[in-house]
């Protein structure tokens, strides 16, 4: 049943406990917020946990479609794990949601990317649905008045975090101005070290940025006319095939053989079609 597939989501298998923790907590925030809103996750078996041929890469994924009448097209929490080459391994972590275009509110994106036991990408994000030098108030609203760059600036004063610049110049235009994209590299205090910036920053910091999109973006009355939704439906549409190209076009088939990064593409493609 979906629940077992739940359960082999929720256990985030290899990360630490700092990062798990860090997981659990959003996934159980945002499902209890979203709550009746959320319909059970109906992907197969052989998508809620996938891994490839030799093993070396293990993944899970669990989708969660709104129902009719919430304004969240779908939720998407997700592991991967893969053993590299170099003996290290990457995971990365990752919690976005999606909202239909009977509402013009940014979604929300977040992913740990763990690429050594000392280095980690966070990505945390409302990813803006419409042009804000076009719409100045939705940059009032979400960005200025939410005061979202204060949790921007506060990671940025911790010393081992560095700015991360994506390779994808189409990426960073996806990003919003206050949009936290940071290299976290504790050489010198090693794993300890990370993990306390875990514990200590990210975790309270990504709590706090999902509890502001839950009650600004998720929740938001928001009145969309005929045009502009059709606007945002391409826009999304756009948006949306561009980051799956990007974040899994070429690392799903080199993790995975092209037969099961195919096989699960396709599913969250289907997701992913406005
Ligand atoms: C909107 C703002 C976004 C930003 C800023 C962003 C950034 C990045 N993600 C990367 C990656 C990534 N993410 C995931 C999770 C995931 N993403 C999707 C997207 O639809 C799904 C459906 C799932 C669950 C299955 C996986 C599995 C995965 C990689 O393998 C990839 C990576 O780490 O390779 C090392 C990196 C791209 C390359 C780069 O620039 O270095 C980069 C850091 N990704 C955004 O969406």
């Amino acid at each position: 049943t979906h629940d077992h597939g739940r359960s082999k989501f929720i256990d985030f298998p290899f990360v630490s406990s700092a990062q798990k923790n860090v997981m659990v907590d959003l996934v159980s925030r945002l499902e209890n917020r979203l709550h009746s809103q959320l319909l059970p996750c109906t992907l197969p078996p052989d998508v809620q946990y996938y891994q490839s041929q030799t093993a070396t890469a293990q993944a899970s994924l669990h989708i969660r479609s709104g129902s009719d009448d919430s304004p969240v097209d779908f939720v998407l929490g997700s592991w991967v794990h893969s053993e590299l080459p170099t003996g290290g391994s990457l995971d990365i972590t990752s919690l976005s949601a999606y909202l239909k275009s009977s509402t013009d509110a940014p979604n929300f994106v977040f992913e740990m990317i763990r690429r050594s036991p000392t280095m980690l990408v966070l990505i945390l994000d409302f990813p803006p649905r419409k042009d804000l030098v076009l719409w100045p108030d939705d940059l009032k609203t979400f960005y200025e008045d939410t005061e979202l760059d204060t949790h921007r600036q506060a990671l940025e004063r911790v010393p081992e975090v560095q700015p991360y610049f994506s390779p994808s110049l189409c990426l960073r235009t996806v990003f919003s101005p206050t949009a936290i994209l940071v290299r976290i590299v504790t050489e010198n205090g090693g794993v300890e070290r990370m993990e306390e910036i875990i514990r200590d920053h990210l975790d309270p910091i990504s709590k706090q940025v999902l509890g502001i999109w839950l009650d600004h973006c998720a929740c938001a009355k928001r009145d969309v006319g005929e045009a502009e939704r059709a606007y945002l439906n391409k826009r999304d549409g756009l948006i949306r095939n561009k980051t799956i190209e990007i974040d899994l076009g070429s690392s799903f088939p080199r993790m995975f053989g092209p037969e099961v990064a195919n096989r699960v593409l396709q599913v969250i493609k289907g997701y992913f079609t406005v």
